[in-house]
């Protein structure tokens, strides 16, 4: 089977071209054995990009290094706008695609200066919506205190289709994310586990940020992690409702739209190979 590698900032996903059938052509424990950085390909996650329905021009479906299913990628859905122009022959300048995702619709669109914006839809304010049981289900979570590793930390909770909890801190450098980051994402508040991204507000309208994911650990690069970051930062008085975004993997444009309540990311995606994947046996026989 043929696929390409992308990747995002950083954050590197194996894209499968499955438009001739609604089902991926990959199981998820595939998927883990692909991501592996030693056995497999390597990569953050393994993306799918399949048909659409009568309201959209495909469906795109993602499995975490971990085997997982996360409902969105705002990473990963740049690359995919780029595999599919690729795909049709069609690399055109404002050229967009309609995307169904498990967090509903996206749609990502070509600019001119090689990047692709993405309109990312609403934000997720409520406890019942990250899903987290930190405060009573109909109530928004922000700066409330979550004790994790010893620590009391101040967090604010945002869902961009997936869960994402976000703390502002002094100086990411410092942040422990091997340690700290898989105790936020196991946490017992978080049911479906949770995307934890740390935040130094460098001005209101500039802000860096580290980030362990949900099924995938440390990343370079999370774009609904960063979307979830700058609300979180409105929310809290921190930062701009448009600001830069930069992650150890480079730096994305975010916009929370007053008009119409929408996130707006814009970054690169870039096509890294293009490669056939084969089965490996094991030479072990007991
Ligand atoms: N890196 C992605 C997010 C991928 C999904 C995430 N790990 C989850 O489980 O929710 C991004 O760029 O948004």
């Amino acid at each position: 089977m043929e696929f390409t590698k992308y990747q995002g900032l950083g954050n590197d996903f194996i894209l499968v071209d499955n438009r001739h059938n609604a089902i991926p052509l990959l199981s998820s424990k595939e998927a883990i054995k692909l991501c592996d950085r030693h056995f497999g390909i390597g990569a953050d996650g393994v993306i799918f990009a399949l048909p659409g329905d009568e309201n959209t021009d495909y469906t795109m479906r993602i499995f975490n290094s971990d085997g997982s299913e996360p409902q969105m990628c705002g990473n990963g859905i740049r690359c995919l706008a780029r595999f599919l122009a690729k795909l049709e022959g069609i690399e055109t300048v404002g050229k967009s695609y309609r995307i169904q995702t498990l967090a509903g619709i996206m749609i990502p669109r070509l600019e001119e200066d090689g990047q692709v914006k993405v309109d990312m839809g609403n934000p997720f304010l409520l406890a019942k919506e990250i899903p987290t049981t930190l405060t009573k289900g109909e109530e928004k979570v922000v700066n409330q205190f979550l004790e994790v590793g010893g620590q009391s930390w101040s967090v604010t909770c945002v869902s961009m289709g997936n869960p994402h909890c976000i703390t502002f801190v002094d100086n990411v450098a410092t942040i422990p994310l091997e340690t700290i980051g898989p105790m936020f994402e196991h946490h017992a508040v978080f049911p479906e586990r949770t995307n934890t991204e740390f935040i130094e507000v460098v001005r209101s309208d500039y802000l860096k940020m580290r980030v362990w994911e949900r099924g995938a650990g440390i990343t370079l690069a999370c774009g609904t992690g960063a979307c979830a970051s700058v609300v979180a930062g409105v929310l809290t008085g921190n930062c701009d409702r448009l600001c830069t975004v930069e992650l150890p993997g480079g730096c994305l444009t975010i916009e929370w739209s007053e008009q119409d309540n929408r996130l707006y990311m814009t970054g690169p995606a870039e096509a890294v190979f293009t490669g056939v994947m084969r089965t490996t046996p094991t030479n072990c026989k007991e």
